[in-house]
């Protein structure tokens, strides 16, 4: 079966400031109405990629096509402004002397009513038809940006690229208004490049998750695959907290007072990180110095002791200190379970949630 030809393919993108590559070698496709969110620590490079694909900032090696057509390179360039490329951006800047009718139709050709036509239809589906004629210091934040993401789409762009684009709203409108530009998006048919430092926002918002690190991808793929099989210990925290354990290779298996691990492709000797998550993390209570016993699932239980429990609203997430190193383990428990400091617990590990990577240290 053909593929079909991507809105957007950057290849080999390179960007260099003062020899350094901010960007290095970032290749990447997003296929027709689909949502890619680039997610990376802040100063990884993801707002240099955005700015190259967006044609106000020049790269030093590597192309960028859309629909197949070249519209960059390192000495073709087609000007910003004819790439059919939507912006939004986290200061959304509305043009404050220009009504909000306006602004939406800002970006449009053709005569006044039909413009006007476009921009009260996009403003009846965010569902601010009645500010048309109001001026933005009237509209709330949210309220603004729901005309930012009208005037971005009023032109129908082939691509939309967003940087951070809901990091100044208040918490409780994020969640309602990332649904809603999404639901838009979608109905408008335009492929999406988010960047995000927000993995929250990757996961809720995406199809596919670039995952960029020291301006590199590091990882590619559905935020189920990136989460549940991250390419390193890195990709894994960056999702949540994690415990590491280290152990040492004999014959591609590692022991450890948690059992017995897989480590397939790891030579002898060499050292292994056994990564996981606390919520992946089991608690059982001590019966006179026993635990439970060891299962194929959960492996061999270790004792710690209560360091310190917190109740975080939707969980709990209790510090134990381990007998075995005097290392810390965290472990997540759904509602409230505060244990008393001091008290002594069995801990073990779902083994189809471990993670297991060669020490890279
Ligand atoms: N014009 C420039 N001149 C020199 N260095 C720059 C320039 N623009 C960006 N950089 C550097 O390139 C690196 C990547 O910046 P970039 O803004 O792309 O990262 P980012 O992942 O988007 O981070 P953030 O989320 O903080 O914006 C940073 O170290 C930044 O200081």
């Amino acid at each position: 079966m053909d593929t079909p030809t991507p809105r957007l393919e950057i290849r080999d993108l390179v960007r260099r400031f003062d020899g350094r590559a901010v960007v290095d070698h970032v290749s990447l496709t997003i296929a027709p109405g689909n949502v890619t969110c680039l997610l990376g620590p802040s100063g990884c490079g993801k707002s240099t990629t955005l700015r190259m694909i967006a044609g106000v900032e020049m790269q030093d090696e590597g192309t960028i096509h859309v629909d197949g057509n070249l519209v960059c390179d390192t000495v073709f360039r087609i000007p910003p402004e004819r790439r059919n490329i939507g912006l939004m951006f986290q200061d959304f800047a509305l043009f404050p002397h220009l009504s909000v009718g306006d602004n939406v139709a800002f970006g449009l050709k053709g005569d006044r009513a039909a413009k006007r036509k476009r921009a009260g239809a996009l403003l009846e589906r965010v569902g601010l038809s009645h500010f048309i004629d109001e001026f933005p210091h009237q509209l709330s934040g949210g309220e603004q940006q729901r005309v930012a993401l009208a005037r971005a789409l009023a032109p129908q762009p082939r691509i939309m690229l967003m940087d951070e684009p809901f990091s100044g709203l208040d918490n409780r409108l994020r969640d309602g208004i990332r649904d809603e530009t999404l639901a838009l998006l979608k109905e408008e048919g335009a492929s999406v490049l988010l960047v995000t430092h927000e993995p929250e926002e990757a996961m809720r918002m995406a199809d596919e998750i670039a995952l960029m690190r020291d301006g590199q991808i590091v990882q590619r793929g559905a935020p189920y695959n990136i989460y549940n099989a991250p390419a390193d210990k890195a990709a894994v925290a960056f999702f949540s907290d994690v415990n590491v354990l280290r152990g040492k290779v004999e014959g591609a298996l590692t022991d450890t007072p948690f059992g017995v691990f897989l480590a397939p492709g790891v030579p002898d000797g060499a050292e292994v990180d056994i990564v996981f998550r606390p919520q992946h993390v089991n608690i059982d209570f001590d019966r006179n110095g026993r635990g439970p016993h060891p299962t194929e699932i959960a492996g061999t239980p270790a004792r710690g002791v209560v360091q310190r429990a917190r109740f975080l609203g939707s969980e709990s997430l209790v510090e134990f200190r381990m007998e075995f190193d005097g290392g810390i383990i965290r472990a997540s428990v759904p509602d409230v379970f505060l244990p008393a400091a001091g008290t002594p617990m069995w801990l073990s590990v779902r083994r189809n949630r471990c993670f297991v990577f060669q020490a890279a240290d």
